[in-house]
């Protein structure tokens, strides 16, 4: 009896941290993009989004980086309504958006720059964050001097040096090729489990998704919505050649399949 008061008392809820809440859009004069998208993600978790071209991914990653406005219901990151970006949501692109004109270092000050944190505070947290994705030695390379995946590690070390608390990833690694892509798979796997920051990778690679993360969202469209939320509980990093890979791997290509048909 005494030990379960105990533990009731010592127990701590996650909270929910991302919750879309009913959420609609529609770009103007267009059909539905979302159609009342319902979703709780909590603090920590590495969620993908899975889908079809057209699906509403990138809408969706868009609303809860507050870039749009929901036409309908809300979003709420930490408790608080979503009206506008902050930078308590960190945003990866595709296409790296490193600004040519700095070094690594400066782009990975920026954020912390914007913020006034000190030059000598700021400093030493761009380094921690360009040894965290092992860049420490490009620091006064300037982008154009790097490779495809030098320079997202240098976008994903920039988003974190911001301190946001979520991260949003679209397709980021899409433009890379199949070897650097599995490399910085493994690289996100690692700073996810020791930052833990709430992630939000959007991705159409079904291997991608299974490799990742800790629970697979599939999308569907006309209009977008969530139409598969499946836990993945297997330890990380995942083979590829398990017996539960290739059942997840054949769900999501028939669920994907099914829904865009
Ligand atoms: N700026 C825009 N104006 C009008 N319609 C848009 C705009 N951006 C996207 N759409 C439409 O909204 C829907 C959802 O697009 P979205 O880019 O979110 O899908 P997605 O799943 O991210 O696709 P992809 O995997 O190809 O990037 C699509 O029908 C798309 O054509």
């Amino acid at each position: 009896m005494i030990g379960q008061a105990l533990q009731r008392q010592t127990f701590v809820p996650i909270p929910d941290f991302i919750n879309v809440d009913s959420v609609s859009f529609r770009f103007d004069g267009r059909q539905l993009a979302l159609g009342n998208v319902k979703l709780t993600i909590p603090l920590g978790q590495f969620v993908c989004l899975l889908g079809p071209s057209g699906c509403g991914k990138t809408t969706l990653l868009n609303l809860i980086a507050g870039f749009l406005a929901p036409t309908d219901g809300y979003v709420f990151v930490n408790g608080k309504v979503v009206d506008g970006p902050g930078p308590d949501r960190g945003m990866v692109f595709q296409d790296y958006s490193l600004f040519p004109w700095l070094t690594v270092l400066k782009n990975i000050e920026f954020g912390p720059d914007i913020a006034g944190m000190r030059a000598s505070a700021r400093r030493e947290r761009a380094m921690h964050y360009l040894d965290l994705v092992n860049l420490g030695h490009i620091a006064d390379s300037y982008p154009t001097q790097l490779s495809g995946g030098m320079k997202q590690r240098v976008a994903i070390a920039r988003a974190l040096a911001a301190g946001p608390k979520v991260l949003l990833m679209d397709e980021p690694f899409a433009a890379l090729d199949a070897m650097t892509r599995s490399k910085l798979q493994l690289e996100l796997i690692r700073i996810h489990e020791l930052e833990r920051p709430t992630i939000l990778f959007v991705t159409h690679n079904i291997d991608e998704a299974i490799r990742l993360a800790d629970r697979v969202l599939v999308m569907s469209p006309n209009p977008g919505r969530v139409v598969s939320d499946v836990t993945i509980d297997m330890e990380k990093p995942r083979a590829r050649t398990s017996v539960e890979f290739s059942r997840l791997y054949d769900r999501f290509e028939a669920e994907i399949g099914l829904e865009s048909s």
